[in-house]
């Protein structure tokens, strides 16, 4: 897909040239998307292939818990199971948790090299005010996550009002300061696969460092065709920007069968530049255990069974 170069630096000017340059983007051929990753989501792969591709997306995950009942205690072992989560197998990327749970979770990572994510700006609904988003941005970042995970104004974006999306990212974005801000589009609200594709854009236009399907609230959440568009959408960004820009699905990818799924599709699609957890992340609540069993059935031929491993 090409996109002028020239016009992204004016593209959020006004409210105009931001639906122009939105609704300018081709529209997605939603058959040919749906066969597409439904096709990639087929192909099968060697086992040492398969070892490879679990370790990769154990290095990949974002463990999460976004629980009204989370607490301190329960944070802790997940963070311990972060960093060992079972035998030699390699630490997970990051831990997301709500912003009053940062604090323990960095005291926790200190040193280990995961990263604390944590979900802001009144996740999940994000229904508050632009001054409540970026200060429950500044206190996560003030407790030292390093990973903001915002949610985008669904309503705002779905009313046709992108400026105010747009605007509220860059604040967010500002608020971040040198932690890397996700923008979570909430695909499974927001109808289309031309809308995935059109939000995709203007979270990166406004400054995000990923971008990210879903809060894990809503259903669907990650599908396939939905996460190719994104990848489809950072490839085609960078083409014409020159900065690279991150993929998260997340919610509802429990399998290694998900996972590896994905994986075919970051490869096929965006390209192997975004085969590492620097940008490519997979946030899940109960993946983990999955890929450890696998993992431990690749290497002795037989499943541990979940009760050998601590719970996600
Ligand atoms: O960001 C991650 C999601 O909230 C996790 O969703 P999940 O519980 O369906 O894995």
């Amino acid at each position: 897909m090409s996109v002028a170069t020239t016009s992204l630096a004016d593209v959020a000017s006004s409210e105009a040239a931001l639906r122009a340059f939105l609704h300018g983007l081709p529209g997605v051929d939603r058959v040919g998307a749906d066969q597409r990753a439904a096709m990639l989501g087929t192909r099968s792969i060697k086992t040492t292939a398969k070892a490879q591709a679990i370790d990769l997306a154990i290095s990949m995950v974002d463990l999460t818990t976004l629980e009204g009942a989370d607490t301190a205690g329960k944070v802790r072992a997940m963070c311990a199971k972060a960093v060992h989560p079972g035998g030699d197998a390699p630490r997970v990327a990051a831990v997301c948790v709500y912003p009053d749970l940062v604090e323990v979770a960095v005291r926790a990572l200190a040193g280990t090299g995961v990263k604390v994510a944590s979900v802001a700006t009144a996740f999940p609904s994000g229904r508050s005010s632009l001054e409540v988003k970026v200060s429950d941005t500044a206190l996560a970042v003030a407790a030292g996550a390093d990973e903001i995970d915002m949610v985008i104004d669904r309503g705002a974006f779905l009313s046709g009002r992108y400026l105010k999306v747009w605007q509220e990212i860059a604040a967010v974005k500002a608020a971040c300061g040198g932690a890397h801000l996700k923008v979570i589009l909430e695909t499974g609200e927001l109808a289309t696969y031309d809308n995935v594709r059109r939000a995709s854009w203007l979270a990166m236009l406004a400054g995000a460092d990923f971008i990210k399907t879903s809060t894990g609230k809503v259903a669907p959440a990650a599908t396939l065709p939905v996460t190719l568009i994104m990848l489809e959408a950072v490839r085609d960004f960078r083409d014409a920007s020159g900065r690279q820009v991150g993929v998260k699905p997340a919610g509802g990818i429990r399998t290694t069968k998900d996972a590896i799924k994905n994986l075919v599709l970051v490869h096929e699609t965006a390209g192997d530049d975004w085969l590492s957890p620097d940008w490519f992340r997979l946030g899940a609540s109960s993946l983990l255990n999955d890929l450890l069993m696998q993992r431990q059935k690749l290497a002795t031929g037989r499943y541990a069974g979940p009760d050998y491993f601590t719970l996600d």
